[in-house]
């Protein structure tokens, strides 16, 4: 089987979609950055640590070797690791790409080393003619995998590359829908991180319904004026990779970065809640980096910076809401 596509981290995201491309009968190759876990993954035909109860099918293949992975993609490679291994992910890939494939990511985040987005720091690494797509939306790999019904947004940089990419993710169950608006699918996918803590925090306070859909919504505002200061169009944000995304890890326990918030909010100790979690939480990276990019644009991010503040500088989580709700009075709109 020659593999028209590799997935790059064998993580919850990357196993799910490898699963997805390849049930759509695309010959695809999962990479594990740790050589065990290919090899029981590759023994068992199953992701035994992340998912264990979805088989294998025939067109999936494993490797640890990430040069064979990413020289034997002839369409694309996929990148599905943390945002914290993106930059390096990209520098070992370069060397082995295929002229032609095109580069996708799924990673929700910005750059660890220059905060910025991650489709410059795949120009920069990448030069500007290789085609690159973002995949966001709201999408927990485990419901994916169980086959319930999906929708995501391809951000791509070509229509023809978005057409080739919703060939290989679309069935009955998952639904792509592209656009050229990449700033705005990776902005959507990177706040929503954050404002699922915050939203998370919340309900771990013990605050009411009334105060998650006024963080959810007062979130969206502010995630807007940041994407929009960047470039973005008003209606990616208003779409799966923005609002849909923010709903679904706001309000449901599924979220790692909503569950963090959770613990965070009823005063348990950080390092308990991550080993409960045992997953990527990418909000508390995003936190910061979002908090100094706005820093840099001048655009006002009320909740993403109290969320800064908890996370990083110690301030308990009632004082936080406390500022937030002790701001200005101000049109609700505008300003
Ligand atoms: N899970 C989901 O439902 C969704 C996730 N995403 C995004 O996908 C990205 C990946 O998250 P997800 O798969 O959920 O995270 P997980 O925590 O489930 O898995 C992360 C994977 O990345 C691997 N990894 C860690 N560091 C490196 C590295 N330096 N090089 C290569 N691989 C590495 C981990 O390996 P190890 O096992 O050794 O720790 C693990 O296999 C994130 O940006 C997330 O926001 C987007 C949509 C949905
Ligand atoms: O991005 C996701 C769903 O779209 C996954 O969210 P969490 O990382 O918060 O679990």
């Amino acid at each position: 089987m020659t593999p028209r596509i590799s997935v790059l981290g064998a993580g919850s995201w990357g196993t799910a979609l490898a699963l997805l491309i390849a049930r759509n009968g695309v010959p695809t190759l999962l990479w594990s950055h740790r050589r065990e876990h290919a090899q029981t993954m590759a023994a068992e035909r199953r992701n035994a640590r992340y998912l264990p109860h979805a088989a294998f099918p025939e067109t999936l293949a494993v490797t640890a070797d990430l040069a064979e992975a990413v020289a034997a993609a002839g369409d694309a490679v996929l990148v599905a690791v943390p945002s914290h291994a993106f930059r390096a992910t990209l520098e070992l890939c370069t060397p082995h790409l295929q002229p032609e494939a095109g580069l996708m990511w799924a990673t929700k985040g910005l750059d660890r080393t220059r905060g910025c987005l991650l489709h410059e720091t795949a120009r920069e690494i990448l030069g500007p003619e290789r085609e690159l797509a973002v995949l966001s939306g709201p999408t927990f790999a485990a419901e994916v995998v169980a086959e319930l019904p999906s929708a995501i947004t391809v951000g791509a940089s070509s229509e023809a590359f978005g057409a080739k990419i919703v060939s290989w993710l679309h069935n009955a169950y998952f639904r792509a829908y592209t656009t050229d608006d990449l700033i705005g699918a990776q902005l959507g996918g990177a706040c929503k991180n954050v404002l699922a803590i915050a939203a998370g925090i919340s309900d771990g306070l013990g605050f009411g319904a009334n105060a998650r859909a006024a963080l959810i919504t007062r979130g969206l505002a502010e995630m807007m004026r940041l994407s929009l200061a960047l470039g973005a169009r008003t209606e990616t944000l208003m779409g799966l990779a923005g609002v849909g995304d923010l709903v679904l890890t706001a309000t449901d326990n599924q979220s790692r970065n909503r569950r963090f918030g959770l613990g965070v909010g009823k005063g348990r100790p950080r390092e308990e809640i991550h080993a409960e979690i045992g997953q990527e939480i990418e909000g508390i990276l995003a936190a910061r980096l979002i908090h100094e990019l706005a820093g840099r644009k001048g655009v006002d991010m009320p909740i993403t910076a109290q969320t800064y503040r908890v996370l990083y500088e110690g301030l308990p989580p009632e004082e936080a809401v406390r500022n937030l709700l002790l701001r200005e009075p101000k049109p609700e709109w505008g300003c």
